[in-house]
């Protein structure tokens, strides 16, 4: 019977077969389907004498989907463990629209086991074995015969036991040997001017250190050793030891507080040695990402000023300049390829990227072999925080298990010389992980302290302890920074209009003080500075309220909430000109640009305002270029955009707004995550609505932690 068979017993023909169904199903796309296809074209098309088969033409399909969702590879065993939970897609047989059964991933692998599988892929021309045990990557690489998908048997050491054995397409497998490889180099001791012999003495240092950084007022709780313990200043000392670092922690942390401080610190040691000054860039993956990091590394330089005189010279040298890193790359139309790569490196010392959580496995691959020989990189971000929107997790994996510390004797020893409070025994690992060596996790937030109801609901949220969640929401808590708006029955009809009527009520207050702002439109004979301050005030303003949700469709994705927003604002003419399909640009609509425009200067993020110049009563899209420019563009100009009322979680990230109203779907989908939910939560700077449909899809949305597959060994 068909729907017994299992994957060995398939043809090549009739697993195609089988595989278009799944994608009429919609349980993979056509582009899934579209690469398994392709190889067995490909396989004909090379005259292969070896086979390819039903086994790697199935996995193939797999593997695609699951990059299409983020992952870096198909890892073999969780196949038999969970395979919904790994693919999100059916595992038992199913039916189509005929009410024929179809086998579904559970079947086919009935029986089956990953060394057959194994076995499969090594049959198959398409499939190139890399990391044959005894074999260097030497020879390895000399063995590559350009197969595009590659199978990576890695050793049992330091990788769960799940992510042993799997599939990649060439081209992710070779951006993690090259990440690999790269940072390798970077962790190793410092040869130059810092190495840790050629730092001052330690009580030298630590006294520069405690000049940096003061004992901290708002740090109480002096009881408690995690919160007693200066984690800034490890992460800046912890940084001089190599070439590559990362400092993670949460919003409000001090990244940019301690990375001001050590670019001071690394600027002093440099002049002792050297007559110019260290070249320090600061980047990150999106424009809004590298103005805020300018912004935030200003006003942390200002606050140095009352440090002693020494430090003058190594605090005029701070740079606060930054860039998107596709920038500092160098764009190169029509390629993939940046201007700097290997053999064409950055001109730079020191390289700071900021919300580091959002570069992808291409642009970190990219940025590692752009960096020169002895430079510098700090990654500064959020491990928690939703990873990149294309596949790769890079900082995620690099601070797996940082909550523990994993440090080795050596690097707790080297660590507590500049702490005053005992560093605790558990932070210590005797073989702790590589890179957790170089990794320090800020713990303590300035931003959200104890009274702060955002800081318990984020930290609750990443705890995903629901009864805690419960309590920061409850009608009696004692947070006022947090607001919940929700359907206690989902079903119940009379509620849902009830939230509805609430988040109408919220964005009519919510959105009246950008409106209020234009209203203040000077009059027609006024300055170019005078136009350009209204519309600064107006798009600040407008930073003030934000509307976010996980999903685009339905009535409280961005569309529905875009919707509702132009309706329910009677001040707005769009509620009856959005409907006139030529004239969309109405004063007062938000705009998002979609897509980067490089002979705009724009980029895929950046948001505008539509206001009527009082000059010639023109429509103009107003943007606050990076360097802080006001730019009127012509909205014919425009072809990206869309209206942001609304914005998914994902395209704010890197965006902070005063209050932040996060809306949930009012069904389950599977792109609901605890790490989604966490992001979208500490959007928020003072104040969170959380508005939910349906407490069930909040709750379980908590529960589904997103481990992105992939191994990068360190
Ligand atoms: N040790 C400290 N003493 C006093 N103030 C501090 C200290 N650390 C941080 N702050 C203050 O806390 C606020 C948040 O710090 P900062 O912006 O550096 O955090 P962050 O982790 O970079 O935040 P974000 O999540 O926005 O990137 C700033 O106003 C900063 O000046």
């Amino acid at each position: 019977m068909l729907a017994s068979k299992n994957l060995l017993a398939y043809q090549p023909t009739a697993l195609l077969e089988l595989l278009s169904q799944w994608q009429q199903a919609g349980l993979i796309k056509a582009l899934d389907l579209a690469f398994a296809r392709f190889l067995y074209g490909h396989k004909a098309a090379v005259e292969s004498s070896t086979d390819i088969n039903s086994t790697t033409l199935l996995l193939a399909a797999l593997l695609s989907h699951q990059v299409g969702r983020g992952h870096v590879c198909l890892p073999l065993a969780p196949l038999f463990v969970a395979p919904e939970a790994l693919l999100n897609i059916k595992p038992e047989s199913f039916y189509n629209a005929n009410g024929e059964a179809i086998p579904g991933l559970a079947t086919l692998l009935n029986g089956v086991t990953q060394t057959d599988l194994i076995a499969a892929l090594k049959l198959s021309s398409p499939v190139f074995t890399a990391d044959l045990p005894g074999i260097s990557a030497s020879t390895t690489h000399n063995l590559y015969q350009g197969e595009p998908l590659v199978l990576a048997a890695q050793p049992p050491s330091d990788t769960p036991a799940e992510m042993a054995t799997a599939l990649y397409l060439y081209r992710y497998w070779q951006y993690e040997q090259s990440i690999a490889a790269d940072l390798q180099a970077l962790m190793q001791p410092v040869t130059n001017a810092f190495t840790e012999s050629a730092l001052p003495e330690t009580h030298l240092l630590n006294s520069w250190l405690d000049e940096l950084f003061t004992p901290d007022p708002a740090v109480t709780d002096t009881s408690a050793s995690l919160t007693a313990i200066n984690w800034q200043k490890l992460a800046c000392v912890n940084t001089l030891r190599s070439q590559f670092s990362v400092i993670t922690g949460g919003p409000g942390t001090g990244k940019t507080y301690t990375v001001v401080r050590l670019l001071a610190l690394l600027q002093r040691l440099h002049a002792s040695s050297h007559p110019t000054p260290l070249v320090i860039k600061l980047a990150a993956p999106t424009g809004k990402a590298a103005a805020r990091l300018k912004e935030s590394i200003q006003a942390a330089a200002s606050s140095l000023k009352a440090l002693p005189e020494s430090w003058a010279t190594a605090l005029n040298r701070i740079t606060a300049e930054s860039s998107t890193l596709h920038k500092l790359l160098g764009v190169q139309a029509g390629s993939r390829q940046f201007k700097h790569r290997r053999g064409q490196p950055l001109a730079l010392d020191v390289l700071i990227v900021d919300e580091a959580s959002m570069v992808d496995i291409e642009l970190m691959q990219a940025l590692l072999a752009a960096l020169p020989r002895g430079a510098r990189l700090v990654l500064l971000g959020d491990k928690d925080q939703l990873a990149s929107v294309e596949a790769g997790a890079v900082l995620g994996q690099l601070c797996a298990g940082a909550e523990q510390g994993g440090y080795r004797p050596e690097t707790l020893a080297f660590l507590q010389q500049f702490c005053q409070t005992p560093l605790p025994a558990w932070l210590q690992q005797l073989a702790g992980p590589a890179h957790l060596q170089h990794v320090v996790m800020l713990r303590v937030s300035r931003r959200f302290n104890d009274s702060s109801g955002i800081g318990a609901l984020a930290r609750a949220v990443n705890d995903a302890q629901l009864p805690a969640l419960n309590a920061a929401l409850a009608e009696n808590s004692p947070y006022t920074d947090i607001r919940l708006l929700q359907c206690k029955d989902a079903e119940n009809a009379e509620q849902q209009n009830a939230l509805l009527e609430a988040l109408k009520q919220l964005c009519q207050q919510g959105f009246a003080a950008y409106w209020q702002a234009i209203k203040t439109r000077p009059d027609a004979t006024c300055s170019a500075e005078q136009l350009d301050s209204w519309a600064r005030m107006v798009l600040n303003a407008y930073q003030s309220f934000q509307l976010l949700t996980p999903v685009r469709e339905g009535p409280f994705g961005v569309a529905g909430l875009n919707a509702l927003v132009q309706k329910t604002l009677s001040f707005l003419p769009a509620a009856k000109e959005s409907s006139n399909r030529h004239d969309s640009w109405f004063e007062g609509r938000p705009v998002m640009i979609t897509a980067n425009d490089y002979n705009l200067n724009l980029r895929n993020g950046d948001i505008g305002m539509v206001l009527t110049s009082p000059r010639d009563g023109q429509k103009r899209a107003v943007f606050i270029d990076s360097d802080n420019k006001v730019r009127w563009i012509l909205p014919s100009r425009l072809t990206e955009v869309e209206t942001v009322f609304a914005m998914t979680v994902h395209k704010s990230q890197g965006s902070e707004f005063a209050h932040t109203v996060m809306v949930l779907p009012e069904r389950d989908n599977p792109v609901l995550s605890r790490e989604l939910i966490y992001t979208g939560i500490t959007r928020a700077a003072k104040q969170l609505t959380l508005v939910v449909p349906n407490w069930q899809v909040l709750s379980e949305a908590v529960k589904r932690k997103t481990v992105r597959a992939g191994s990068l060994r360190l």
